[in-house]
């Protein structure tokens, strides 16, 4: 019986063909050909060759046309006895280069169409065959096709009102169409007035002809913009108001498309779907800048743009703008220097937006006008209001992402496990197969009363039999009863990380902390939220393929994230891993304040960050209790709607992602001192949106401890060198038969999923890091509450003439709200528990508060600020 059912096994390619119905010994086919013709549509080598087409059929009518310009006479009246019949008939000669269909072609263009106008035919089909065929926007479609359409008429009509009775046809049936009817509308001389009006409004159009008088233009007096003004102008796209402007003419046209990068790329959008059909594509191969990254730009903040107009018009005007008010916290972004919402509490505590505007009191005035504008809610990406998010041409197809599928290996495969089996005596109901990047899963369904873990058992002799590596089995496969075998591919392919970030699923995620990590084994891509994962732990060998995957993770979330809204912890021990990130330091790094670097490389550094990111932690539960909410998505919208008062310490939150390249280095030198942060952090930042990525070469106990691997429910594998090591990552062995270059094993839900991790090569991170580091940013790095090491300060007890440098500033936080509490000192200059309780000590010593009260707040015996200064002036 299992012998009837192998010989079945070994008929089925012929099947295959004859009957499409899958019969149960049938591979099971990929799942490539449901998607087959789109794609096929979507696929660049179907653009490539479409695009040499267009490009065949632009130089075939260049010279069908130019020939015919000299053998109309002799080749029209065949063309005219025969017609279209000339194209098949041998007998008739023709003098176009092209032949018949040459002579017939520009005949029909010439003569039936629009005359010489018909070379714009042959521009068009150029134009369309290099955008495909390059695969970009080299041309804007939608603007020329307006140009040629224009052309035609024009020009068909110009030739066939200036060409009058000659025998060429000069304007085509078209253009004598066009001239007979105007001419007898407007008659001759009106004919020629209305060409000529065209023309030089095409030419203004196009060239925009200065008619300036020059005299008028000397005495103009240049109106002095105010800088913000003109910032201003420029983002909205205020061009016709520009053109009045002296000197604007000089900076840009607008209306040549000349116009700054902000601009330009929103006229392209506008212009420009010569792809736009491809564009819609869900790979959109050729998108420059992915939709969904857009941000809510000008129009849908008019509301609040209005307000600050307003504001801006009643100030003085050209001065330099003043310095922001000093504010009373300081906020950890640093402030966009001219406007920064800042909410007024009235008695009601009902907060209505106004802006910090330096001016006068004025501003102040304005506010009941406001008070019936709906409140804008907050948006954290105006403090870089004109970012641009990377565009996905700065990362390369590496090779094309389509799966090689070679029948003749997967045959041979499925047969040799089927005879392997058999050789021990396991027959099987069914085989089938899908092909992923890097391995294929043969699935089997073993015969009735086959045992699993005989299989399971086989592991290895089955590998030997097929005398491949990598090969893993898993036995069963959860939820599907079946058993699968994975065998690597001979040929593998690359997952490019563009096509990943290109792909629906990413761009249209609404996670908080998207990340591409790779391809499942049918081909289904793995995009997870960090934000849920909560953290990630990463081992592998050496050269297996974690720095690149670290870099997939980071360049991902630099697709999707505004700087406002995300910040990166990068430490890395190796100096040269994550180098490259220094670029983005003003806008997406965090680091301690007074650092020169913000890529951490020394140990003790890493010690204090990883202290501050705890105090960090700290202030933001606070934070969060105080706003009544249990988690950073639950007050970042509370905080946006402006129900959050930034005066009392509020502040919009980015989410933090801590990076460590090399653990096992830090564990080595640090031990205790960085695992404990670690274990806490992981422990309980997860609510206030910091999380961790931790990655190392040496997954061995004593550096992933008990205490990290349970906080670390997510857990990516590359391939490692022992079963070992493979158990203290995932609990579980198979990271060790993984066959390197990106081949991964993600732990995740409680399940473990084998991956093929997306590829993304040094320059391309380079040129994303670039792209962003060019763009303003913000003054410095994202800064960490500062952390003083507790044996730095050890043995220092308190005299007047070693107080804690920050002495000062808490004492005027105290005396300024008359309360002599810890938490707020802790709050108001983001230290930990243990400075802001030495300074309170100090205040103490120094009779500015009063002692300790064990739950209620100290007494503040200083009552004015001028009594403090005066108290102050006397320590000096
Ligand atoms: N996802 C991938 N797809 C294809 N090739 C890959 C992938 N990941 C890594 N490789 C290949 O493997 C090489 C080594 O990768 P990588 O530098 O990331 O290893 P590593 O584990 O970080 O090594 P080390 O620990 O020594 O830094 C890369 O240069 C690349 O050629």
């Amino acid at each position: 019986m299992a012998g009837n059912k192998l010989k079945s096994e070994k008929k089925e390619p012929k099947k295959k063909k004859e009957a499409p119905a899958p019969s149960p010994d049938v591979l099971k086919p990929d799942k490539e050909p449901e998607v087959k013709v789109r794609e096929l549509v979507k696929d660049e080598r179907t653009h490539k060759v479409l695009g040499a087409v267009f490009l065949l059929l632009a130089l075939y009518c260049f010279i069908a046309f130019t020939s015919y310009l000299f053998t109309w006479e002799e080749d029209q009246d065949k063309v005219f006895r025969y017609s279209s019949s000339v194209l098949f008939r041998d007998d008739v000669d023709v003098d176009n280069l092209l032949g018949r269909l040459g002579a017939f072609t520009s005949h029909w263009f010439f003569y039936k169409g629009f005359g010489v106008a018909s070379y714009l035919f042959t521009y068009f089909f150029f134009i369309v065959g290099i955008n495909f065929i390059v695969g970009r926007r080299v041309f804007r479609f939608w603007r020329n096709v307006k140009y040629i359409i224009f052309g035609l008429l024009f020009l068909s009509m110009t030739f066939a009102f200036l060409s009058g009775k000659s025998a060429f046809p000069w304007g085509g049936a078209m253009g004598d169409a066009l001239n007979k009817w105007v001419s007898g509308f407007l008659g001759k001389t009106g004919t020629g007035l209305l060409l000529i009006t065209a023309g030089i409004c095409w030419l203004i159009w196009k060239f925009n002809l200065d008619f300036k008088w020059p005299e008028k233009q000397a005495k103009a007096a240049k109106p002095v913009m105010p800088a913000y003004a003109e910032e201003e102008a420029e983002d909205e796209g205020e061009v016709e108001d520009l053109r009045n402007a002296p000197s604007i003419n000089d900076r840009y046209n607008g209306l040549k498309g000349d116009a700054p990068p902000v601009f330009k790329e929103e006229e392209e959008e506008a212009f420009d779907p010569a792809l736009q059909l491809i564009e819609r594509e869900e790979t959109a191969p050729f998108a420059t800048t992915p939709p969904p990254f857009a941000m809510p730009e000008p129009e849908e903040d008019l509301a609040l743009e209005e307000l600050k107009l307003t504001i801006h018009d009643d100030a003085p005007p050209p001065q330099p703008l003043p310095e922001p008010e000093p504010a009373p916290i300081p906020l950890d972004i640093p402030p966009p220097a001219p406007r920064k919402p800042k909410v007024v509490e009235d008695v009601a505590f009902e907060i209505k937006p106004v802006y910090e505007d330096p001016t006068d009191e004025e501003v102040e005035e304005i506010v009941p006008v406001r008070e019936a504008v709906p409140v804008d809610p907050y948006e954290p990406t105006l403090d870089l209001r004109d970012y641009k998010y990377p565009a996905l041409d700065l990362l390369e197809n590496h090779g094309s992402d389509k799966i090689v599928q070679d029948a003749s290996e997967l045959e041979k495969n499925k047969n040799q496990i089927i005879d392997t089996l058999k050789n021990y005596d396991i027959s099987i109901q069914k085989i089938s197969a899908t092909v992923g990047p890097t391995v294929t899963l043969y699935e089997i369904v073993p015969a009735a009363g086959v045992r699993i873990s005989r299989i399971k058992n086989l592991e290895d002799d089955i590998a030997l039999s097929l005398s491949a590596l990598g090969i893993r089995i898993i036995a069963p496969i959860p939820g599907r009863g079946t058993i699968g075998i994975e065998v690597p591919n001979v040929k593998k392919t690359i997952v490019s990380l563009r096509n990943m970030l290109a792909s629906d699923k990413f761009q249209h995620s609404q996670m908080d902390l998207p990340i591409a990590i790779g391809k499942k084994i049918d081909n289904e891509n793995f995009i997870a939220d960090l934000a849920k994962m909560p953290h990630l732990l990463m081992a592998g060998a050496t050269g297996q393929g974690k720095s690149v995957g670290i870099n997939t993770l980071l360049v991902s979330l630099l697709y999707k994230k505004h700087p406002s809204q995300l910040k990166f912890v990068l430490v890395d021990p190796k100096k040269v891993e994550l180098s490259l990130y220094k670029l983005i330091e003003k806008h997406f790094l965090a680091k301690l304040p007074g650092e020169e670097d913000a890529i951490i490389t020394d140990t003790k550094k890493v010690v204090h960050t990883l202290n501050a990111l705890c105090i960090e932690m700290d202030l933001r539960y606070d934070l969060l209790k105080e706003a009544g909410t249990r988690n950073i998505r639950e007050y970042n919208a509370k905080f946006t709607q402006r129900r959050l008062n930034p005066q009392k310490g509020h502040r919009y939150l980015p989410f933090i992602v801590l990076v460590i390249d090399e653990f096992a280095d830090l564990i080595m030198t640090a031990g205790k001192e960085v695992e404990m942060p670690i274990a806490r952090l992981a422990q309980l930042a997860r609510a206030v949106g910091i999380h961790l990525i931790i990655a190392t070469q040496r997954p061995s106990v004593n550096i992933i401890t008990g205490t990290i691997k349970a906080n670390f429910p997510a857990r990516i594998a590359f391939k490692v060198s022992s079963k070992i090591d493979s158990r203290t990552i995932l609990d579980t062995g198979g990271a060790e038969q993984l066959i390197g270059q990106g081949d991964m094993l993600i732990s995740f839900n409680g399940e473990v999923v084998r991956l093929q991790c997306a590829f993304v090569d040094t320059p391309e991170v380079e040129s994303v890091a670039e792209f962003i580091g060019e763009q303003r940013g913000y003054p410095d790095a994202f800064l960490l509450p500062e952390y003083i090491d507790e044996k730095d300060m050890e043995g220092k007890d308190f005299s007047l003439a070693d107080r804690d440098p920050l002495f000062e500033e808490a004492a005027r936080v105290i005396v300024q709200n008359q309360q002599g509490s810890t938490s707020l000192l802790q709050r108001r200059m983001k230290l930990g528990y243990n400075r802001a309780g030495r300074l309170m000590d100090q205040l103490e010593a120094a009779g500015i508060v009063g002692p300790n009260m064990g739950s209620k707040a100290r007494e503040v015996n200083v009552k004015t600020e001028a009594d403090l200064e005066e108290i102050l002036n006397s320590m000096l």
